[in-house]
């Protein structure tokens, strides 16, 4: 039988991952939660891709075997914590709504009465294998720097005191904890906190956020040293033409997730 999931949000990331999955035959979508109003593109895209997909605003009660996150930080109080209460395992990608103080006790404290479990992907980033073993030998210092297109930091505090479309040089527009930069950056800086939640921890973290009129990429590095040794890591990735702010490999690595529930070997 297939395994039964509900998407939470159908933007960018959960357009392309109904595409990627719809001729999966250990997959099926059976639910697609979305705000109120945007039912109507919602039921569109079922249409297309996941004709038995019931369009809805919550999480149904009955008949779910995984929740999908791929909404945004909002979500993960609204839809998330309810799931995973009522014994529902969850994958999330707005891992960066952890950063909210509390948050990840709360969804440890929702898995636990479940008994289930709650999955961070790793998203936009590679190596959080990596850096999650070697924490256990001792972290010194991590640092990342998220540097993308001009445009991909519209709509943020980037905007502030600089006019994005007329750029004619690198600027840095964030430098601090992880903690600060996905409170402030909520749609662009969920690597951040995922590469400090596998790392050194949000406050930790050093971030440096750059607006960049000489990349078409998404790039993100990361430097990490420590009783394992150092590497440093740097991810050139394409954004998603529905959403220059998203990266294609987060909803590869959402996609990957969700195979990994059904395959019989895993990597
Ligand atoms: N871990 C990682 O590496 C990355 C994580 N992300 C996370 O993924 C999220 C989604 O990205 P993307 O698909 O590109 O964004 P989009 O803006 O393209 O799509 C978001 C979708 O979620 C819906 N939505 C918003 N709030 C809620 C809610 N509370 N409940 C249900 N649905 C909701 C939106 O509906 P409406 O149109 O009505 O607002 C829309 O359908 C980002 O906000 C970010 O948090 C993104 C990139 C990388
Ligand atoms: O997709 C990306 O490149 C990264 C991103 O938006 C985020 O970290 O929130």
């Amino acid at each position: 039988m297939a395994l039964k999931f509900a998407l939470i949000g159908c933007g960018a990331i959960g357009t392309a991952l109904l595409e990627l999955v719809k001729n999966d035959a250990g997959l099926a979508a059976a639910a697609i939660v979305v705000p109120a109003g945007s039912e109507a593109a919602a039921q569109d895209v079922a249409g297309r891709l996941a004709p038995d997909a019931q369009v809805l605003q919550a999480v149904p009660a009955e008949s779910i075997d995984l929740v999908v996150e791929a909404a945004g930080h909002a979500a993960i109080e609204q839809h998330v914590l309810p799931a995973l209460k009522r014994g529902i395992p969850a994958i999330v990608a707005s891992v960066g709504a952890l950063s909210a103080p509390g948050l990840p006790e709360q969804l440890e404290a929702a898995a636990r009465e479940g008994g289930t479990q709650v999955q961070l992907i790793a998203g936009a980033i590679g190596a959080i294998d990596a850096l999650a073993a070697a924490r256990v030998g001792g972290l010194e210092t991590v640092r990342y720097t998220g540097r993308k297109p001009p445009r991909a930091w519209k709509g943020t505090p980037a905007e502030e005191g600089r006019d994005l479309d007329t750029l004619a040089a690198e600027a840095v527009i964030f430098e601090g904890s992880a903690r600060d930069a996905a409170r402030l950056f909520p749609k662009n800086a969920n690597v951040a906190a995922t590469v400090s939640l596998a790392g050194l921890g949000l406050d930790r973290t050093t971030v440096r956020l750059i607006a960049d009129p000489a990349v078409t990429e998404n790039v993100h590095q990361v430097e990490a040293e420590g009783a394992f040794g150092r590497f440093e890591l740097t991810m050139r990735n394409q954004p998603l033409a529905a959403n220059p702010k998203t990266s294609a490999l987060t909803v590869y690595s959402a996609v990957r997730a969700l195979r990994s529930r059904v395959a019989p070997l895993v990597i």
